[in-house]
């Protein structure tokens, strides 16, 4: 199936500053990306690119083939939006807010909003002044969950939820993209990465240094022990283990072979407080962020 979403080269510059870096990805129906990086690498200055709230310095972005920038009308009309900081219509209930953005888009919702402010645990008749600021972030997933649109973008979307909510949230992305939605949202919460994203976009200093897939990262392995004796020199699969595997009788591997040969491997060593874990994004972050 052709990307709904396609970003070439995509650069802005703030003055002399690049904010973001030829940027190239693609994200395409049922799939959902994630954009990982530190404070100031870019993240949000790519979404907002992508909705065409800024004009690229060069390079471009298209959304079901409308430039997002020339066409961001056409643009907008695909995406649903969910900005880090909200700043919603406070004199409204979170229905009406709902009802409201719905009809600029020409969609009319009925019981559905009902049924999903109760998974999200809201009172869609509140007015936006009387919640709380997780409350209001609640409203703005309805918003952005409820239109029929082909592409969602969430900036920072767990932000203020609570871990109950958070986990509603995922499972909403889930059956997003279930529906055959393409999402793309940025995060610095690695473990909700982890768990819903297809791949994983690295930005650092406004380049894309790294794409993971996560499917091939699922069946790897990261095993840590207290060695007890002498360092083992080949490791499961009988290859030499690489030279930064044992470090002050710490032995660290990432192992994506069998798990039987690992475990009749690590059984001849001499190792205790032996841990065993999903290889997950930690490691990966680490090399490119800390290391
Ligand atoms: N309007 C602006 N004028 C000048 N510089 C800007 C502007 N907007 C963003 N920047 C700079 O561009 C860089 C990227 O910012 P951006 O908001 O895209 O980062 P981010 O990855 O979303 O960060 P965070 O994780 O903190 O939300 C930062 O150095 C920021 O200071």
């Amino acid at each position: 199936m052709p990307p709904i979403l396609v970003t070439e080269k995509l650069t802005k510059n703030y003055n002399s500053f690049r904010a973001l870096d030829e940027l190239t990805l693609s994200v395409a129906p049922g799939e959902v990306v994630g954009l990982l990086g530190p404070n100031g690498s870019g993240k949000t200055t790519a979404l907002r690119s992508v909705l065409g709230f800024i004009r690229p310095t060069s390079g471009q972005a298209l959304v079901a083939g409308f430039d997002c920038w020339a066409d961001s009308v056409e643009v907008r009309k695909r995406v649903a939006y969910l900005p880090g900081e909200l700043r919603l219509y406070e004199n409204m209930t979170g229905r009406q807010l709902v009802r409201f953005l719905g009809k600029l888009r020409g969609e009319e919702y009925g019981p559905e909003i009902d049924a999903l402010a109760k998974r999200l645990d809201i009172d869609p008749d509140r007015p936006l002044t009387q919640m709380s600021s997780g409350m209001k972030r609640k409203v703005a997933l309805l918003a952005v969950l409820l239109p029929k649109l082909p592409l969602i973008i969430l900036d920072e979307p767990t932000n203020t939820l609570d871990p109950t909510m958070r986990d509603e949230l995922l499972a909403q992305i889930k059956l997003a993209k279930a529906g055959g939605k393409a999402v793309l949202f940025s995060s610095h919460v690695l473990h909700e990465v982890e768990a819903v994203c297809d791949r994983v976009v690295f930005l650092r200093r406004g380049q894309l240094v790294h794409v993971q897939d996560m499917a091939e990262l699922r069946v790897g392995r990261h095993v840590t022990a207290r060695l007890t004796g002498p360092a083992p020199t080949a490791g499961p699969d009988g290859k030499p283990l690489p030279d930064d595997a044992v470090a002050d009788q710490r032995l660290t591997l990432d192992y994506r072979g069998e798990l039987p040969e690992l475990l009749a491997w690590l059984a001849q060593q001499p190792v205790d407080d032996l841990k065993i874990e999903p290889l997950g994004l930690t490691p990966i972050y680490k090399k490119w962020f800390e290391g």
